[in-house]
């Protein structure tokens, strides 16, 4: 039995990733809450001949706790959008404030799912979420994960566009680790699954890497001002959730980048391979049925891609630091 909750059920990424879930012949109760429209969206998806069990929730009448009550797995796409101009990190001020209060209700409701953070900016998003379920005392690193799968899923893209031939693409990994904003989104074409022609132009290297890097801008300036990915979101959020199922139900060697506390299993190593004392990072993770059995390290990166690494770390570390003082430092 799997019971899924989606928290900001009747959104943008929130809709198409409910209807991905549903097709999930895994997930057995669907529970879907927004502070608006979720009981529509939950009647209509309950027609869909899957086995799971879908219910929406608003928040009168305890709708959160309800939603939560006996939930495996979270997962939190609530929240303000980009428009063009904007900054993910622009999206704090309201977002914040959105996960903290969500993350509360998780962490006294469900303190034992998975908690997969979507909400952007999920550099210090994932940190909020931290911090909420340590006030707690119910933190545990191997259940807590943002969801970096579309800068993933962009990378298999876009490289088979270069490679010419975009039928390759769902057999093409990539490793994205990092983070997931900008500069601190880094793919590692190095350890591409299918490698990239060894006579291919510093130029094209680079514009590719560039467009996984801003992917997320160019939805953003094409959607000209009413929003930002929703679908690719929802598609990346709907397998990234799958796999959590898969390993949970006992599925061996799924191995999966997600921006994750690194106070766990293979976190100091990987601190040692950065140089840099930090305490978020997204790194390629082994999953179990506990969530994350270890963190993997960067592998053999090559000096451009270092140089890449050490280019994302100030502002994840700043992300970061941003995050963990919005809840540990008093509000006057
Ligand atoms: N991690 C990623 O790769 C990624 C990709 C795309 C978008 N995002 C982020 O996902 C978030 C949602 O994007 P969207 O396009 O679906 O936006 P949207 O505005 O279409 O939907 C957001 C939904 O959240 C709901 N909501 C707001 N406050 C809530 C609360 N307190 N509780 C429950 N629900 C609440 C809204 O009612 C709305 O239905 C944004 O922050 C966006 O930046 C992240
Ligand atoms: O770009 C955005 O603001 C949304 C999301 O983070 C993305 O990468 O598409």
């Amino acid at each position: 039995m799997v019971k899924a909750v989606v928290l900001g059920a009747a959104g943008g990424i929130g809709q198409p990733l409910s209807l991905l879930l549903k097709t999930n012949p895994a997930v057995t109760e669907l529970a879907l809450y927004d502070i608006v429209n979720a009981p529509g969206v939950a009647v209509d998806l309950s027609h869909i001949a899957t086995p799971a069990k879908v219910q929406g929730y608003l928040p009168p009448n305890d709708g959160l706790k309800n939603a939560l009550t006996g939930a495996q797995v979270v997962v939190v796409p609530a929240g303000v959008p980009r428009k063009p101009g904007m900054t993910r990190d622009d999206l704090f001020k309201i977002n914040a404030g959105i996960v903290r209060d969500l993350a509360t209700a998780i962490a006294t409701t469900a303190p034992k799912a998975f908690v997969l953070v979507i909400s952007n900016p999920v550099n210090s998003t994932v940190p909020i979420v931290a911090e909420v379920f340590k006030q707690h005392n119910v933190f545990d690193p191997k259940r807590l994960f943002g969801v970096t799968t579309l800068d993933v899923v962009r990378a298999s893209t876009f490289v088979a566009e270069v490679l010419g031939d975009l039928s390759l693409s769902q057999s093409i990994t990539v490793p994205v680790i990092g983070g997931h904003s900008g500069v601190t989104i880094v793919p590692l074409l190095s350890q591409s699954s299918r490698p990239l022609p060894e006579n291919l132009d510093k130029s094209t290297i680079d514009s590719l890497i560039n467009r996984i890097q801003f992917g997320g801008d160019e939805v953003v300036k094409a959607k000209d001002g009413t929003g930002s990915a929703t679908l690719s979101m929802a598609y990346a959020g709907a397998e990234f959730a799958t796999k959590i199922i898969r390993a949970f139900k006992g599925e061996k060697g799924i191995v999966v980048p997600s921006y994750v506390n690194l106070t766990q299993e293979g976190g100091e190593a990987l601190k040692k391979e950065l140089g840099k004392e930090i305490d978020y990072f997204s790194a390629p993770v082994a999953l179990g049925p506990n969530g994350i059995e270890r963190i993997n390290g960067l592998g053999a990166i090559t000096p451009a891609e270092r140089v890449l690494v050490d280019a994302a770390l100030p502002e994840l570390a700043t992300s970061i630091e941003k995050g963990v003082s919005f809840i540990q430092t008093p509000k006057l």
